[in-house]
């Protein structure tokens, strides 16, 4: 983080963990290449599935705990590791990996392999977020400001993280990984590492400094130094927010038992359009002029053709939601200026989290991990969110049939409200922003049609319902 003023100072010694700095990487590699041969490609992270793995390089190796089991116990090993593709540059990927001669049963599905080469050779290695003992010593880690190598742990001035808060595994099949530490606090560990500060760090923190509680205030996080040419940033300890339920979960329900949601999507905008105003003050923006705004036009045109070529049955309505992004460069052409600030950037149902206490939430404010960081990190207009929310509106009601005669009126209903409550709290209308508002659900539907594609096919005909509707002449 380039702001260090509100971080506590660094400490060069480390008694919490164990400590002894970088590996040296040579042998390393040696034992662990024949075991993520095999794993690797099996973990929902993992981007570059299906395609074969050429090789690996140690972009960093640090020992947390000592790995030779001197300890009688676990050691732990932190990884950075790029990925190679043939045809592709490299992935770098963080992993978090335990050692022991002997894994306990109740260890059994963290198992990465079993070392049989190299420095690592007669220890079993597994996945040190399973294990309570290893998932305590990083949270030790982050409690105390400071390097290991390249490693850099910081948290913010006015937290106060208690020790010995126990640990459970979340998420581990998500995007990324995830240990809450006894309700009062959840680690998200980024898996696919990129050069910059992550927007999920950057945002939420900007947003909590600046006072707002729709967020969950970021308390410590971890970079990588030195690696490239910025910080990367690895992970993100951040206040967990108990009993909470997520907006697709609240939605479903919803649907399922024919009760109202509408107030909650009304508070749902409100709850928007209070980030987006926390946002634009806290961070700078831009104006997007005709060249700008060609370029979006062109970039979703070139999405679609690509979805279509991956997507055949998308073909036929592919000249009619090309409408969409023309529209766009005629607003360009007309001399129509866009402003343009810092959104959430993959905003849906399952990024806002309900308490009773806090009502709306937001998380995950990484944007679409796919893209590059740098795009991610730029000013977008704030419609963007607002079309991502509204394809998430229409999902819910098309969950389980997505012809039901009722769907097409839910979604309307609920899409209303989420625009009205937005319009409530900021004084704009993503409504009256038509064709822009338009452009963008034409693309995230293109982008939802390629997703449920390759990782969910029986999902496909929800975002084709919204295609052939966004294809319509009648509805531009
Ligand atoms: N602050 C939090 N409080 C409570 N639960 C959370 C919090 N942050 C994340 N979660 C839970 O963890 C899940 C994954 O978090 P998310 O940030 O979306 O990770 P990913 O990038 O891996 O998808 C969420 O769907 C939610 O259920
Ligand atoms: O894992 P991420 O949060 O980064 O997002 C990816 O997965 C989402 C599904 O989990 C996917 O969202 C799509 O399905 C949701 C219901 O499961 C729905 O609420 C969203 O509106 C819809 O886009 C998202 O597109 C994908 O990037």
């Amino acid at each position: 983080m380039s702001d260090t003023s509100r971080l506590r100072p660094e400490t060069t010694t480390d008694t919490a963990v164990r400590a002894r700095g970088p590996l040296a990487p040579s042998g390393l590699l040696r034992s662990l290449t024949p075991l993520l041969r095999g794993w690797l490609p099996r973990q929902r992270w993992f981007a570059g599935k299906g395609r074969p793995i050429s090789g690996f390089a140690l972009v960093s190796a640090v020992e947390l705990l000592p790995l030779d089991g001197r300890l009688g116990g676990a050691g732990l090993l932190h990884l950075l590791l790029d990925v190679q593709q043939p045809n592709l540059p490299p992935d770098c990927y963080q992993l978090v990996l335990g050692t022991r001669r002997l894994l306990p049963p109740a260890l059994a599905p963290a198992l990465v392999g079993h070392a049989t080469d190299g420095p690592l050779a007669g220890l079993t290695v597994y996945e040190a977020l399973y294990d309570a003992r290893l998932a305590t010593l990083l949270l030790e880690r982050l409690r105390t400001p400071g390097r290991t190598g390249p490693l850099r742990f910081s948290a913010e001035s006015d937290a106060t993280i208690p020790s010995g808060l126990p640990p459970r595994l979340s998420g581990i099949e998500q995007s990324n990984s995830s240990v809450v530490y006894g309700d009062t606090f959840i680690l998200k560990l980024f898996r696919r590492v990129s050069p910059g500060t992550n927007p999920d760090l950057e945002l939420s923190l900007a947003l909590a400094r600046g006072g707002s509680d729709r967020v969950a205030a970021p308390v410590a996080w971890m970079e990588a130094l030195g690696l490239h040419e910025e910080p990367a940033t690895l992970g993100v300890l951040q206040r967990y927010l108990p009993g909470s339920a997520d907006g697709w979960q609240l939605a479903l329900t919803a649907v399922a038992e024919g009760s109202d949601f509408t107030g909650q999507a009304h508070a749902l905008g409100a709850a928007t359009a209070e980030v987006h105003t926390a946002l634009a003050t806290a961070l700078p923006g831009a104006t997007l002029r005709r060249p700008q705004i060609r370029l979006l036009a062109s970039a979703m045109a070139e999405r679609l053709d690509a979805t279509v070529a991956a997507v055949p049955a998308l073909a036929r309505y592919a000249e009619g939601l090309r409408g969409a992004f023309g529209d766009l460069d005629q607003l360009a052409d007309a001399g129509v200026e866009l402003p343009a600030q810092r959104i959430h950037g993959d905003l849906h149902l399952g990024q806002a989290l309900h308490t009773a206490a806090q009502g709306w939430v937001l998380i995950d404010f990484e944007g679409e991990p796919a893209r590059p960081l740098a795009e991610r990190r730029r000013p977008q207009p704030f419609v963007q969110d607002i079309a991502g929310m509204l394809r998430s509106f229409d999902y819910a009601a098309r969950h389980r049939d997505p012809a039901a005669p009722g769907a097409a009126d839910w979604a309307e209903r609920h899409r209303a409200a989420y625009c009205a409550g937005y319009a409530e709290r900021s004084g704009h209308d993503p409504r009256d922003a038509r064709v822009l508002l338009r452009a963008y659900e034409t693309d995230k539907a293109v982008y939802e049609v390629l997703y449920e594609a390759r990782h969910r096919p029986e999902w496909l005909p929800i975002p084709m319902a919204a295609i052939q509707r966004l294809s319509q002449p009648a509805d531009r």
